[in-house]
């Protein structure tokens, strides 16, 4: 069962199009967006909220239709923006009083929890909240109100390593005690590479994979040898790249690769950003001929 569907997306903004999005995600699953800086992945949440007036498509939030009941959507959803949209002159204890009246299901108690974990002073202005501080903040407030979405846009970009590991715990501990579903913009892809149980990687506008993780990761391997195997295994390989040394490429047939040149061959496992590179150069290689 899917707690998101976006089909048929298509949105023109300027130079920039989100071209026929289609994708889901599952019910009490963590998926992660990934794409380059520009690629449409904030765009793309904005939409889902429909922040943004959507020119066509079809886009389904909790059984609900966003345009018609975004209210309701927005005390189900948990939200974590890179940017800082909080009242400047509020401490996080006075702005207790106000998510107290938003939020129907809001937990004080949780909420003043997480924020002497996360070692946020209740009671400073958020303006003289560090960066990270405000994401924690953010962090705080989307875990405090029995959300069963959590969206999640490059939430540890600001944040240090010590407690983008604990995040990354508090994220996988309630998808162990709690039905929810989340989805986590990020370009540190080795959280997704813990997390994530889906992956969908955006490119301009467009989708290029929405995939299983561990599938992704089971089919595709890193492969490296000399140019004249580049040259003649060319229709398995994928975004190709080339030096006086020899040739890397991603592929989805390592087996057979490895029985056709056996020692002349290395099959390596990849990285998510290694993924993302060579398809990012395949469809370069695609669309430029
Ligand atoms: N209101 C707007 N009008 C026109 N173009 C816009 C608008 N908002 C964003 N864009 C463009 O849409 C493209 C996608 O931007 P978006 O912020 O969604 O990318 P992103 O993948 O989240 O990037 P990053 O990783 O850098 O945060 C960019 O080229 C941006 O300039």
């Amino acid at each position: 069962m899917d707690a998101v569907t976006v089909k048929g997306l298509d949105k023109y903004m300027g130079r920039f199009r989100l071209k026929d999005i289609n994708l889901s995600l599952r019910k009490g699953y963590i998926t992660g967006l990934i794409g380059e800086n520009g690629s449409g992945k904030s765009t793309l949440i904005h939409h889902m909220l429909t922040l943004k007036k959507q020119d066509e498509g079809r886009i389904s939030i909790l059984d609900k239709d966003p345009e018609l009941e975004r209210e309701e959507l927005l005390n189900r959803i948990g939200l974590v923006f890179a940017e800082d949209r909080f009242p400047q002159n509020l401490s996080p204890k006075k702005l207790n009083r106000l998510l107290n009246i938003y939020y129907i299901n809001w937990h004080a108690d949780t909420f003043f929890a997480y924020l002497e974990r996360f070692n946020v002073d209740a009671t400073s202005k958020v303006k003289f909240l560090s960066t990270g501080e405000k994401v924690k903040l953010s962090i705080a407030i989307a875990l405090s109100h029995e959300a069963e979405l959590l969206i999640l846009d490059e939430p540890t970009s600001n944040l240090d390593p010590t407690f983008r590991m604990e995040l990354l715990d508090i994220l996988q501990t309630l998808m162990m005690d709690e039905d929810i579903t989340i989805l986590f913009s990020t370009h540190i892809t080795t959280d997704l590479e813990k997390i994530a149980d889906y992956v969908v990687m955006i490119d301009d506008g467009e989708v290029l994979f929405d995939m299983d993780k561990d599938v992704l990761f089971e089919s595709y391997r890193k492969v490296k040898g000399d140019r004249q195997i580049a040259a003649d295994a060319g229709g398995v390989l994928i975004g190709t790249a080339t030096n006086a040394l020899g040739f890397e490429a991603m592929t989805k047939e390592p087996q057979a690769l490895k029985e056709l040149y056996g020692e002349k061959v290395l099959i390596e496992d990849l990285t998510m950003d290694e993924m993302m590179y060579f398809i990012k150069r395949e469809k370069g290689e695609t669309i430029n001929g």
